[in-house]
């Protein structure tokens, strides 16, 4: 399975066309659009989610609601577009008056965006030409895609959850679960997607009050995935772990720098007898853990316990309060480039976290159990379980 995503953040649609979908899964749009308006939602969001109703198109690959096989192609039209035809016009500009019509150049790079490295990498003059496609508004299509990985999960017997740890330095504490349709529940109810409902009070009060001091805050954010064969990934090659695959997923979403699986960094502060998870066996459930310390791997490969792997981002790059820039024409300093902007994003990265998490392991799901069908897809899953319950 691999992916690839088109489009502007201003322009017309974002695009996702999905190769290697297996044949015969369950697929309607309401699958994807209830994951698109998960990302849309979450406290410290600015005014552009107020103009955004993502809706998808399914534009291939499913014919009366099953895949067949084929490249599967996505649809999100940008609500805001009307608004950007002129400035984000494809054909070239006839006159100056055409000129004069569109938005002045953006020449103000903003530190922690991709917009300076971005022009001088490009060559571009107008840093528009960086952040329209720099934008975290791609990372609609990313869940789009994610929605499709967790529908093959889901029948599977696969969940995928998400949840939010921390925010600009307030930590969930209360964060105990029954199960994760449990965690899916409450951290839907959340308006920040935090489990620990005193937590969640904080984290909107320090989002306000960033937003009032015209700053921006990060965070952690968790995601679980459960119901995994052990034996998913590979030890033999750099390029087959599936933790490395995660890792990279997870770094590649905008503004996150981090990411640790299980205990994650704590490992370094303990002896091995407290971070290895001893192993047990019985005849009903095969091989288990007494522990999950390792977040559900051992050298790239599952291990059947839950995945566990956090993400940390960064506080948005755009802010009011003044930080110090050079415009790239007149090499002069200033300091804020205003932009429309969220204040905090983190709950909406929650969703995108679970959203190429989900993608990784259905791919890896699919390169070692069939590519072709689902029903054999899970043929091979149950024998596989069998075997290795009782190896
Ligand atoms: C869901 C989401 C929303 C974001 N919204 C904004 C925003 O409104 N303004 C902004 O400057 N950055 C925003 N970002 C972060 C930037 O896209 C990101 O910092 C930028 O692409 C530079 O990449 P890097 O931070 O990974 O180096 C958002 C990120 C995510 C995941
Ligand atoms: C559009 C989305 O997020 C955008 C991500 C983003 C950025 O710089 O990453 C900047 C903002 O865009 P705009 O300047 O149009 O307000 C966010 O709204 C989205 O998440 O769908």
């Amino acid at each position: 399975m691999r992916y690839i995503t088109a489009g502007e953040s201003h322009g017309p649609q974002l695009t996702t066309i999905l190769e290697g979908i297996p044949a015969q899964l369950s697929l309607v749009a309401e699958d994807i659009n209830e994951e698109l308006a998960r990302r849309q939602k979450g406290h410290g969001r600015g005014r552009r989610m107020q103009i955004e109703k993502d809706q998808v198109q399914i534009l291939s690959g499913v014919r009366h609601g099953k895949t067949l096989g084929s490249p599967v192609t996505l649809v999100v039209k940008n609500d805001d577009w009307t608004h950007w035809t002129k400035v984000m016009g494809i054909e070239p500009l006839e006159s100056e008056q055409d000129e004069e019509d569109i938005k002045r150049k953006i020449t103000r790079p903003r530190p922690g965006h991709a917009d300076l490295v971005g022009a001088i990498k490009y060559g571009h003059r107008d840093m528009r030409n960086v952040l329209e496609r720099s934008s975290a508004r791609e990372t609609t299509v990313r869940v789009a895609a994610g929605a499709v990985a967790k529908k093959l999960l889901s029948e599977l017997g696969i969940t995928v959850a998400g949840h939010v740890l921390e925010i600009g330095g307030v930590k969930a504490e209360n964060i105990s679960y029954n199960s994760l349709e449990e965690l899916k529940e409450r951290s839907e109810n959340s308006p920040v997607r935090c489990l620990d409902e005193a937590a969640a009070q904080k984290m909107m009060a320090a989002i306000d009050q960033a937003k009032e001091d015209g700053d921006s805050i990060g965070g952690v954010v968790e995601v679980i995935v459960d119901g995994l064969p052990a034996g998913i990934g590979s030890y033999t090659h750099y390029d087959l772990k599936l933790d490395a695959k995660i890792a990279a997923a997870i770094v590649s979403i905008n503004a996150f720098k981090g990411v640790e699986f299980g205990i994650g960094f704590e490992a370094a502060r303990r002896p091995g007898s407290q971070v290895h998870d001893e192993i047990i066996w019985n005849e009903e459930d095969g091989y288990s853990r007494k522990t999950n310390n390792l977040g559900g791997f051992e050298g790239g490969m599952t291990t059947g316990m839950p995945i566990v792997v956090r993400g940390v981002m960064k506080p948005i790059p755009t802010l009011y309060k003044p930080l110090q820039s050079v415009d790239i024409d007149t090499k002069e300093v200033f300091e804020a480039s205003i932009e429309r902007s969220d204040s905090c994003a983190v709950p909406a990265a929650s969703v995108v976290a679970e959203a190429v998490v989900a993608w990784e392991i259905a791919q890896a799901i699919v390169d070692q159990f069939g590519k072709d069908r689902i029903d054999q897809i899970k043929e091979n899953i149950a024998s596989w379980n069998e075997r290795a319950r009782n190896y």
